[in-house]
């Protein structure tokens, strides 16, 4: 259940909220991106951050993920606040910004075993891993041989692996076929129904049924 603007909460939404942001107020550059913002996510939630380019989306996933400080308002996991408690946070987070952070030096293989381990995630199926998201016979490609799109199946190749309940993704399409972007909305339905939720931004028309999406849609304010 998703409760924009409102930050009452119901039995059944207390058990199950994951993610709530609570008066968010953003200020970029003497410009107020958003004020006094109220989200509530819960388990099983699939939200999209909405919003012309500039409207403040990266700021609010940045905020929501515990990467930036609001102006004012706070952030919380469950019923605590992010920052008492940044490990357990991290432990049920998993983050990926709309670069995606490849390294073109290292093969594919040896990129997604990189990032596993910095998660903490066993690396064991690593490449299995990379069949998921078409890149079966580019385990020993370097990176900087792949494509944008191949460096993007890079980095989403993690969410195969994660055990993090609240995944925050920041373009997570760009540059995926149409295939690619069927089969990531797949693993979000099924991410939702195991008890998580995804929070993303995108600008692209989705496949997802309107009733399994939440959005919060920001405006760009001028000041
Ligand atoms: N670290 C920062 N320091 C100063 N200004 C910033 C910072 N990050 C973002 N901004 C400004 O905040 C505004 C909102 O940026 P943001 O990236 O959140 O927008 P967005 O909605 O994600 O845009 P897009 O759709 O283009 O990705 C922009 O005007 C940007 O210049």
């Amino acid at each position: 259940m998703l409760n924009l603007n409102s930050t009452t909460q119901d039995a059944n939404q207390t058990d199950t909220c994951l993610l709530s942001a609570v008066n968010l107020t953003c200020i970029r550059e003497e410009r107020m991106l958003f004020e006094q913002l109220n989200i509530s996510i819960s388990a099983g939630d699939i939200v999209q951050i909405e919003g012309p380019n500039g409207s403040g989306k990266t700021s609010l996933l940045r905020i929501l993920a515990g990467l930036s400080q609001p102006y004012e308002g706070a952030v919380y996991f469950q019923t605590e606040n992010i920052s008492q408690q940044r490990e357990n946070f991290h432990e049920n987070l998993l983050y990926l910004g709309h670069l995606p952070g490849v390294k073109g030096e290292m093969t594919a293989l040896e990129n997604l075993e990189f990032n596993l381990n910095l998660h903490g995630i066993n690396n064991k199926n690593a490449e299995r891993t990379l069949a998921e998201v078409s890149l079966l016979g580019f385990e020993d490609a370097l990176a900087s041989h792949l494509s944008a799109g191949q460096h993007r199946r890079i980095a989403l190749a993690r969410l195969w692996q994660s055990r993090a309940k609240i995944w925050i993704l920041d373009e997570p399409f760009t540059a995926i076929d149409k295939l690619g972007v069927e089969k990531l909305e797949q693993l979000f339905l099924q991410h939702a129904d195991n008890g998580g939720c995804v929070i993303l931004t995108t600008h692209q028309d989705l496949t997802i049924p309107p009733e399994r999406m939440k959005k919060v849609t920001l405006a760009y304010r001028f000041y």
